[in-house]
Protein backbone atom coordinates (compact mmCIF):
# COMPACT_ATOMS: atom_id res chain seq x y z
CA UNK A 1 0.00 0.00 0.00
CA UNK A 2 1.67 3.60 -1.03
CA UNK A 3 0.29 5.30 2.11
CA UNK A 4 2.43 2.98 4.18
CA UNK A 5 5.30 4.49 2.53
CA UNK A 6 5.00 7.62 4.63
CA UNK A 7 4.74 5.89 7.77
CA UNK A 8 7.92 6.37 10.08
CA UNK A 9 10.06 2.67 10.03
CA UNK A 10 8.87 1.72 13.86
CA UNK A 11 8.13 -1.31 15.69
CA UNK A 12 5.23 -3.76 15.59
CA UNK A 13 4.82 -3.69 19.78
CA UNK A 14 6.28 -1.59 22.02
CA UNK A 15 9.76 -2.64 23.17
CA UNK A 16 9.64 -5.66 25.77
CA UNK A 17 10.63 -4.53 28.86
CA UNK A 18 10.50 -7.96 30.66
CA UNK A 19 14.52 -8.44 31.27
CA UNK A 20 13.52 -5.59 33.55
CA UNK A 21 10.82 -7.47 35.32
CA UNK A 22 11.98 -9.72 38.20
CA UNK A 23 12.49 -13.32 36.43
CA UNK A 24 10.01 -15.48 38.58
CA UNK A 25 6.97 -12.84 37.95
CA UNK A 26 7.64 -13.91 34.12
CA UNK A 27 7.46 -17.79 35.01
CA UNK A 28 10.61 -18.06 33.62
CA UNK A 29 13.91 -18.75 35.63
CA UNK A 30 16.42 -15.52 34.47
CA UNK A 31 20.29 -16.27 33.95
CA UNK A 32 20.52 -14.93 37.31
CA UNK A 33 18.57 -16.90 38.92
CA UNK A 34 18.21 -20.54 37.20
CA UNK A 35 21.10 -21.84 39.63
CA UNK A 36 19.25 -21.02 42.24
CA UNK A 37 15.80 -22.63 41.27
CA UNK A 38 17.92 -25.93 40.00
CA UNK A 39 19.41 -25.90 43.60
CA UNK A 40 15.69 -25.81 45.10
CA UNK A 41 14.92 -28.46 42.86
CA UNK A 42 17.63 -31.18 43.76
CA UNK A 43 17.32 -30.01 47.54
CA UNK A 44 13.64 -30.62 47.06
CA UNK A 45 14.04 -33.82 45.75
CA UNK A 46 16.31 -35.21 48.43
CA UNK A 47 14.91 -33.86 50.76
CA UNK A 48 11.43 -35.85 49.48
CA UNK A 49 13.79 -38.98 49.54
CA UNK A 50 14.72 -38.50 53.05
CA UNK A 51 11.46 -37.63 55.12
CA UNK A 52 9.66 -40.47 53.13
CA UNK A 53 12.62 -42.92 54.53
CA UNK A 54 12.15 -41.74 58.12
CA UNK A 55 8.57 -41.99 58.24
CA UNK A 56 8.76 -45.69 56.59
CA UNK A 57 11.39 -46.38 58.99
CA UNK A 58 8.49 -45.76 62.11
CA UNK A 59 6.78 -48.98 63.11
CA UNK A 60 3.30 -48.86 61.67
CA UNK A 61 1.93 -49.08 64.98
CA UNK A 62 3.07 -45.84 65.85
CA UNK A 63 2.58 -44.50 62.69
CA UNK A 64 -1.35 -45.69 63.55
CA UNK A 65 -1.29 -43.99 66.74
CA UNK A 66 0.11 -40.74 64.99
CA UNK A 67 -2.50 -41.10 62.41
CA UNK A 68 -5.35 -41.09 65.11
CA UNK A 69 -4.21 -38.20 66.42
CA UNK A 70 -4.08 -36.65 63.19
CA UNK A 71 -7.92 -37.33 62.62
CA UNK A 72 -8.47 -36.47 66.48
CA UNK A 73 -6.85 -32.39 65.38
CA UNK A 74 -8.91 -32.47 62.14
CA UNK A 75 -12.29 -33.48 63.75
CA UNK A 76 -11.51 -30.62 65.91
CA UNK A 77 -10.93 -28.62 63.26
CA UNK A 78 -13.42 -29.33 60.67
CA UNK A 79 -16.47 -28.91 63.22
CA UNK A 80 -19.67 -29.48 61.76
CA UNK A 81 -19.90 -31.53 58.61
CA UNK A 82 -23.71 -32.21 57.91
CA UNK A 83 -23.83 -31.10 54.14
CA UNK A 84 -20.24 -30.80 53.15
CA UNK A 85 -17.97 -32.33 51.57
CA UNK A 86 -14.85 -33.68 52.54
CA UNK A 87 -11.74 -34.95 50.14
CA UNK A 88 -9.14 -36.86 51.97
CA UNK A 89 -6.50 -39.76 49.81
CA UNK A 90 -6.04 -43.11 49.70
CA UNK A 91 -2.76 -43.67 52.03
CA UNK A 92 0.80 -44.58 50.28
CA UNK A 93 4.35 -44.09 50.86
CA UNK A 94 3.74 -43.89 55.12
CA UNK A 95 1.36 -41.26 54.86
CA UNK A 96 -0.94 -40.69 57.87
CA UNK A 97 -4.26 -43.16 57.48
CA UNK A 98 -7.14 -40.85 57.29
CA UNK A 99 -9.56 -43.67 56.17
CA UNK A 100 -11.32 -44.07 59.79
CA UNK A 101 -11.69 -40.62 59.71
CA UNK A 102 -13.50 -40.45 56.18
CA UNK A 103 -16.13 -43.19 57.88
CA UNK A 104 -16.88 -40.97 60.72
CA UNK A 105 -17.72 -37.82 58.31
CA UNK A 106 -20.15 -39.83 56.68
CA UNK A 107 -21.31 -41.21 59.98
CA UNK A 108 -21.73 -37.46 60.68
CA UNK A 109 -23.65 -36.48 57.70
CA UNK A 110 -20.70 -35.15 55.30
CA UNK A 111 -19.77 -36.78 52.08
CA UNK A 112 -15.98 -37.95 51.14
CA UNK A 113 -14.07 -37.60 48.15
CA UNK A 114 -10.99 -38.81 46.62
CA UNK A 115 -8.48 -37.23 44.18
CA UNK A 116 -8.17 -38.79 40.75
CA UNK A 117 -5.00 -37.69 38.81
CA UNK A 118 -6.65 -37.29 35.34
CA UNK A 119 -3.28 -36.91 33.82
CA UNK A 120 0.52 -35.50 34.91
CA UNK A 121 0.41 -31.47 34.85
CA UNK A 122 -3.39 -31.24 34.54
CA UNK A 123 -5.24 -30.21 37.67
CA UNK A 124 -6.63 -33.29 39.88
CA UNK A 125 -10.49 -33.95 40.08
CA UNK A 126 -12.16 -35.45 43.03
CA UNK A 127 -14.67 -38.10 42.91
CA UNK A 128 -17.36 -39.24 45.65
CA UNK A 129 -16.38 -41.97 47.35
CA UNK A 130 -17.20 -43.52 51.15
CA UNK A 131 -16.19 -46.86 52.79
CA UNK A 132 -17.06 -49.90 50.64
CA UNK A 133 -18.21 -48.06 47.91
CA UNK A 134 -15.54 -49.87 44.81
CA UNK A 135 -12.46 -48.79 43.60
CA UNK A 136 -10.22 -49.27 40.50
CA UNK A 137 -6.42 -48.53 39.79
CA UNK A 138 -5.76 -44.97 38.16
CA UNK A 139 -2.76 -43.49 36.94
CA UNK A 140 0.55 -44.43 38.71
CA UNK A 141 -1.93 -47.35 40.34
CA UNK A 142 -3.20 -44.99 42.84
CA UNK A 143 -6.85 -46.42 43.90
CA UNK A 144 -9.26 -44.41 42.67
CA UNK A 145 -13.38 -44.55 42.45
CA UNK A 146 -14.77 -46.95 40.25
CA UNK A 147 -17.93 -44.61 39.56
CA UNK A 148 -17.03 -41.30 38.40
CA UNK A 149 -19.13 -38.59 40.28
CA UNK A 150 -17.45 -35.37 40.37
CA UNK A 151 -17.43 -32.96 42.90
CA UNK A 152 -15.65 -29.73 44.25
CA UNK A 153 -14.86 -30.63 48.00
CA UNK A 154 -15.67 -27.99 50.39
CA UNK A 155 -12.88 -29.21 52.38
CA UNK A 156 -9.40 -30.54 50.76
CA UNK A 157 -7.07 -32.63 53.40
CA UNK A 158 -3.85 -32.75 52.06
CA UNK A 159 -0.97 -34.86 52.85
CA UNK A 160 2.28 -33.56 53.14
CA UNK A 161 6.04 -35.00 52.99
CA UNK A 162 7.41 -31.68 54.41
CA UNK A 163 5.89 -28.26 55.69
CA UNK A 164 7.50 -25.43 57.02
CA UNK A 165 5.77 -22.55 59.65
CA UNK A 166 4.61 -20.51 57.08
CA UNK A 167 2.27 -23.87 56.08
CA UNK A 168 3.99 -24.21 52.70
CA UNK A 169 3.55 -28.07 51.40
CA UNK A 170 6.10 -30.17 50.27
CA UNK A 171 4.50 -33.23 48.09
CA UNK A 172 5.62 -35.91 45.67
CA UNK A 173 6.74 -32.91 43.20
CA UNK A 174 3.82 -33.59 40.62
CA UNK A 175 2.67 -29.90 41.51
CA UNK A 176 -0.88 -31.48 41.39
CA UNK A 177 -2.30 -29.88 44.75
CA UNK A 178 -1.32 -25.91 43.58
CA UNK A 179 -2.01 -26.68 39.95
CA UNK A 180 -6.08 -27.89 41.38
CA UNK A 181 -6.28 -25.09 43.83
CA UNK A 182 -5.38 -22.44 41.31
CA UNK A 183 -8.20 -23.84 39.23
CA UNK A 184 -10.76 -24.38 41.23
CA UNK A 185 -13.79 -22.13 40.54
CA UNK A 186 -13.85 -21.18 44.52
CA UNK A 187 -11.04 -21.99 46.79
CA UNK A 188 -12.04 -24.53 49.25
CA UNK A 189 -10.67 -24.90 52.73
CA UNK A 190 -7.07 -26.72 53.03
CA UNK A 191 -5.54 -28.22 55.78
CA UNK A 192 -2.64 -30.06 55.11
CA UNK A 193 -1.42 -32.58 57.34
CA UNK A 194 1.43 -34.66 58.12
CA UNK A 195 4.01 -36.00 60.81
CA UNK A 196 5.66 -33.54 63.30
CA UNK A 197 9.03 -35.13 61.71
CA UNK A 198 8.32 -33.28 58.37
CA UNK A 199 8.85 -30.13 59.92
CA UNK A 200 11.11 -27.96 57.71
CA UNK A 201 12.82 -24.70 58.01
CA UNK A 202 11.40 -23.58 55.17
CA UNK A 203 10.27 -25.12 52.14
CA UNK A 204 11.75 -21.98 49.55
CA UNK A 205 8.45 -21.57 48.26
CA UNK A 206 8.17 -20.89 45.13
CA UNK A 207 5.59 -18.41 43.06
CA UNK A 208 3.45 -21.31 42.15
CA UNK A 209 3.42 -22.95 45.97
CA UNK A 210 0.32 -22.08 47.45
CA UNK A 211 0.34 -22.02 50.87
CA UNK A 212 -2.41 -24.35 52.95
CA UNK A 213 -4.85 -22.32 55.88
CA UNK A 214 -3.36 -24.76 58.21
CA UNK A 215 -0.97 -27.69 59.07
CA UNK A 216 -2.37 -30.76 61.28
CA UNK A 217 0.82 -33.17 62.89
CA UNK A 218 0.25 -35.48 65.72
CA UNK A 219 1.28 -33.43 68.60
CA UNK A 220 -0.69 -29.99 67.37
CA UNK A 221 -1.85 -27.62 64.64
CA UNK A 222 0.32 -25.13 62.79
CA UNK A 223 -0.69 -22.16 61.60
CA UNK A 224 0.67 -19.29 59.05
CA UNK A 225 2.26 -16.77 61.36
CA UNK A 226 0.83 -13.52 60.36
CA UNK A 227 2.89 -11.48 57.86
CA UNK A 228 5.12 -8.65 58.73
CA UNK A 229 3.52 -6.52 55.95
CA UNK A 230 0.21 -6.69 57.89
CA UNK A 231 1.20 -5.87 61.40
CA UNK A 232 2.39 -2.98 59.93
CA UNK A 233 -0.99 -1.63 58.40
CA UNK A 234 -2.65 -2.60 61.27
CA UNK A 235 0.53 -0.43 63.67
CA UNK A 236 -0.38 2.35 61.35
CA UNK A 237 -4.49 2.18 61.31
N1 LIG B 1 -2.30 -40.66 48.89
C1 LIG B 1 -2.15 -39.68 48.03
N2 LIG B 1 -2.89 -39.65 46.93
C2 LIG B 1 -2.72 -38.64 46.04
C3 LIG B 1 -1.79 -37.62 46.26
C4 LIG B 1 -1.02 -37.66 47.47
O1 LIG B 1 -0.18 -36.79 47.74
N3 LIG B 1 -1.23 -38.71 48.31
N4 LIG B 1 -1.63 -36.65 45.30
C5 LIG B 1 -1.17 -35.37 45.56
O2 LIG B 1 -0.77 -34.65 44.70
C6 LIG B 1 -2.03 -36.97 43.93
C7 LIG B 1 -1.00 -37.89 43.31
N5 LIG B 1 0.29 -37.30 43.29
C8 LIG B 1 1.42 -37.99 42.94
C9 LIG B 1 2.51 -37.28 42.49
C10 LIG B 1 3.65 -37.94 42.09
C11 LIG B 1 3.71 -39.34 42.17
C12 LIG B 1 4.90 -40.11 41.73
O3 LIG B 1 5.04 -41.27 42.03
N6 LIG B 1 5.78 -39.53 40.99
C13 LIG B 1 6.91 -40.25 40.51
C14 LIG B 1 7.40 -39.65 39.25
C15 LIG B 1 6.55 -40.16 38.16
C16 LIG B 1 6.91 -39.60 36.84
O4 LIG B 1 7.53 -38.52 36.78
O5 LIG B 1 6.54 -40.25 35.87
C17 LIG B 1 7.98 -40.30 41.56
O6 LIG B 1 7.91 -39.51 42.50
O7 LIG B 1 8.84 -41.17 41.45
C18 LIG B 1 2.63 -40.03 42.66
C19 LIG B 1 1.49 -39.36 43.05
C20 LIG B 1 -3.39 -37.60 43.98
N7 LIG B 1 -3.44 -38.69 44.91
N1 LIG C 1 -0.36 -23.78 39.07
C1 LIG C 1 0.60 -24.37 38.36
N2 LIG C 1 0.68 -24.21 37.03
C2 LIG C 1 1.64 -24.80 36.31
N3 LIG C 1 2.61 -25.58 36.82
C3 LIG C 1 2.60 -25.78 38.13
C4 LIG C 1 1.60 -25.19 38.97
N4 LIG C 1 1.84 -25.60 40.24
C5 LIG C 1 2.93 -26.38 40.19
N5 LIG C 1 3.39 -26.50 38.94
C6 LIG C 1 4.58 -27.26 38.48
O1 LIG C 1 4.65 -28.52 39.14
C7 LIG C 1 6.00 -28.85 39.49
C8 LIG C 1 6.08 -29.49 40.85
O2 LIG C 1 5.66 -28.59 41.86
P1 LIG C 1 6.03 -28.81 43.40
O3 LIG C 1 7.49 -29.11 43.53
O4 LIG C 1 5.48 -27.66 44.18
O5 LIG C 1 5.20 -30.16 43.68
P2 LIG C 1 4.56 -30.70 45.03
O6 LIG C 1 3.62 -29.69 45.59
O7 LIG C 1 5.66 -31.18 45.89
O8 LIG C 1 3.76 -31.99 44.44
P3 LIG C 1 2.27 -32.64 44.67
O9 LIG C 1 1.26 -31.53 44.85
O10 LIG C 1 2.01 -33.40 43.41
O11 LIG C 1 2.33 -33.53 45.82
C9 LIG C 1 6.77 -27.54 39.46
O12 LIG C 1 7.88 -27.71 38.63
C10 LIG C 1 5.83 -26.51 38.88
O13 LIG C 1 6.40 -25.88 37.77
Amino acid sequence: MEADDNIPATFASPACFMHEVDPRYTGLPGPLDRQAWTDVDRWRRSERERLIAARLAVPAEMRARQSEAIAAGIVAEIGDVRGRIVSAYWPFRGEPDLRPLLAEIAKRGGRTALPVVVEKGRPLEFHLWQAGDPLSRGVWNIPIPAERNRVLPDIVLSPVVGYDAACYRLGYGGGFFDRTLAAMPARPRVIGLGYSAARLQTIYPQLHDIPMDLIVTETGTVRPAPQAEVSTVRALT
